[in-house]
């Protein structure tokens, strides 16, 4: 029986119901999401979308208004601490102290974590080519993101989360970084990350969760997500007729007419509906192909998703 118990793997983060309302805003609405060990788990939203705010509540810095979380098994509303020990977090400006060498800032993390930190953070920062003896206020954009990836990863966390993390990082330093990443999750750790780079997401995220005006409306793996969205072109004799709706289980993100042509992106479009919308009167052609996550984030992003069928994707 204990065998069975111990063999259960809880999820690196979850979060039920979580609300966050500042005094003109509500960041967040409702935001449920679990994550698994292991995984890259990106999260793509526009400005404003709540990103930073739900990054702020799982790291401790941020109260939520409603709701719950735990991150490694621990809930940040109560032990704010105990979570930054167990995880690496780089925000998306990173406070460094300006007047310490970049030497220094190792030493002061370092006595926070175990030995090993020290050797992981000066190996770090060799490799980045960033001088010790340097004073933090001196160094360029990309070399501060550097040193604040180096000090978020010496000891080696399950789980690291970053904000806007490759901002700054020249496309050489970039695309090494989010190959270490992936390693990282070969090995069991978990990775969160908010980003903007949709090509970079693509790139490295097994998971990807679209935020959009404080709520989650889409978790997939990425290998699912390329394979259950379609972008369909519909000429249309009339444009102002009316078609029938999609049966389920099809679900339309967003609908756009230019012209005679109609343009849908579809989640869960199957072959029989090809044909059926080929059939329908005043239809002159279709054609149909894997929807980019580009296009993805854009009908889920566009404000034409009605709160149902944000659920509904959810
Ligand atoms: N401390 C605060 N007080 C009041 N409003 C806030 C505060 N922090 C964030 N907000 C508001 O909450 C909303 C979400 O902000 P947040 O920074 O979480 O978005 P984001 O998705 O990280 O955006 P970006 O991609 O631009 O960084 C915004 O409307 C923002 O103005």
């Amino acid at each position: 029986m204990n065998t069975v118990k111990n063999s259960v793997i809880n999820p690196v983060i979850t979060a039920e119901s979580l609300t966050m309302h500042f005094r003109r805003c509500d960041a967040l609405r409702g935001v449920d999401l679990s994550i698994e060990p292991g995984t890259v788990f990106a999260l793509l939203g526009e400005n404003g979308a709540g990103k930073t705010t739900l990054i702020r509540i799982l790291t401790g810095y941020q109260k939520p208004s409603s709701g719950s979380c735990r991150v490694c098994d621990l809930d940040p509303t109560r032990d704010p601490l105990g979570v930054r020990r167990q995880i690496g977090y780089v925000s998306d400006s990173p406070a460094l102290y300006d007047w310490m060498t970049v030497s220094q800032i190792g030493g002061f993390t370092a006595s926070f974590y175990d030995d090993a930190f020290r050797n992981h953070f000066n190996d770090s920062i060799v490799k980045y080519e960033i001088r010790p003896d340097q004073k933090i206020r001196s160094l360029s954009k990309g070399q501060r993101a550097k040193v604040a990836l180096s000090l978020a990863v010496a000891h080696d966390p399950a789980l690291l989360i970053m904000d806007e993390p490759t901002s700054g990082l020249d496309p050489k330093v970039r695309r090494s970084f989010l190959e270490s990443m992936i390693d990282r999750a070969a090995t069991g750790r978990t990775v969160f990350l908010a980003s903007h780079q949709i090509s970079e997401v693509e790139r490295v995220a097994d998971t990807v969760g679209i935020m959009h005006q404080g709520r989650i409306c889409f978790v997939a793996p990425l290998s699912e997500l390329r394979e259950s969205f379609s972008e369909v072109v519909i000429d249309v004799e009339d444009p102002l007729r009316t078609m029938p709706p999609l049966p389920s289980p099809a679900v339309v993100l967003s609908e756009e007419t230019e012209g005679r042509q109609r343009e849908l992106i579809v989640r869960h479009l199957k072959p029989e509906m090809i044909a059926a919308i080929r059939e329908t009167p005043g239809v002159i052609d279709i054609r149909h192909r894997v929807a980019t996550l580009e296009e993805v984030f854009i009908a889920c992003t566009s404000g034409s998703l009605s709160t149902d069928t944000a659920e509904a994707t959810a």
